[in-house]
């Protein structure tokens, strides 16, 4: 085993009626945090399945450290993986549910303590999983999947349901395996969570990627179109002005103007041209999880 590096290559997975995962191809790199997005039923789940050997593929390749998941020698140690969280026997306490992975997993009845340590649950490890928060489950899935110490983390929506202080914990701990070379893989249908926690990002939509880099790149190339929002008492002088200036203007329902394409600053100085009183002069920064949906709902179709 190599690097740890991820390299998912025309993937496809075909089900009766739906291809959930169609020709993806996309590469995780070891030492960053890379956030698997995509809206629901875009193909997340069943994708990060068939790289862990879960689900076969119709087409295509998934490989770990240049090895197929079926080919590792040591899977356990290598991969450690959550694709749900709250799978644990109700009655159990946090800790006999790590034992019973570890003695399946041939690893010492310790490595379970260490993990909860890891995830900040030593302090509940005797309490029964029925106690648990949905942030506590989300840590003991985590503890779970870390028990092998492996190189690569794969999470399916961990921070699904965490609390801004639970998404905070999420960030520094993901952060810290990185920094430690380990790959990271997170998905999640929320892009404002990914920015919280990703350096990377792939974004896919009905088993399709959209776009792959890291995440300050391409959110920075979602949030180009500011709208600038004008009320003022000469509008069709303004327009004017302003469509002579290159801006393109619609007009809302309230009858403001909304405009794009220049600036507030140069809307100012048109106003002052022409003489138009400004009553209102508001950028509006589209909403990221708006500029995503549109991003990924144009690509999907009834599935
Ligand atoms: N075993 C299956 N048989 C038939 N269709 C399936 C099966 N598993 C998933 N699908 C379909 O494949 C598509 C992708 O599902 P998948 O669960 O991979 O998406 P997802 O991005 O993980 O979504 P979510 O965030 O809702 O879990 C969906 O349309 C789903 O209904």
């Amino acid at each position: 085993m190599s690097d740890g590096r991820i390299v998912v290559s025309g993937l496809t997975k075909q089900y009766k009626n739906v291809r959930a995962v169609d020709d993806l191809s996309f590469t995780v790199e070891p030492g960053r945090v890379t956030g698997f997005l995509g809206p629901n039923g875009a193909g997340k789940t069943t994708t990060l399945r068939m790289v862990l050997n879960l689900v076969t593929p119709t087409a295509g390749t998934a490989t770990i450290g240049g090895q197929r998941y079926a080919d590792l020698p040591d899977p356990l140690r290598t991969v450690g993986a959550i694709l749900e969280a709250s799978a644990a026997h109700k009655g159990r306490t946090g800790r006999n549910h790590l034992r019973v992975i570890c003695a399946a997993a041939g690893l010492p009845d310790q490595r379970a303590d260490e993990v909860l340590e890891l995830v900040g649950l030593t302090p509940a490890a005797k309490r029964k999983f029925k106690g648990f928060s949905l942030g506590m489950r989300q840590r003991l899935g985590i503890a779970a999947a870390m028990l092998g110490d492996p190189k690569v983390l794969i999470l399916d929506e961990p921070a699904n349901g965490l609390d801004p202080e639970g998404i905070r914990w999420m960030r520094g701990f993901l952060r810290n395996l990185a920094s430690e070379g380990r790959t990271v893989l997170v998905s999640s249908h929320l892009l404002s969570e990914m920015e919280l926690l990703a350096d990377d990002v792939v974004i896919i939509a009905a088993g399709r990627l959209v776009r792959q880099g890291p995440v300050a790149e391409v959110v920075g190339s979602m949030s180009t179109n500011a709208r600038v929002r004008v009320r003022t008492p000469q509008a069709e002088l303004l327009t004017k002005e302003l469509t002579q200036a290159g801006a393109t203007v619609a007009t809302g329902t309230d009858g403001a103007l909304l405009v794009t394409g220049v600036e507030a600053p140069a809307i100012g100085a048109a106003a002052l041209r022409v003489s138009a009183e400004l009553h209102e002069l508001v950028t509006e920064r589209p909403d990221l999880e708006h500029v995503f949906l549109e991003l990924t709902q144009g690509k999907a179709t009834i599935r």
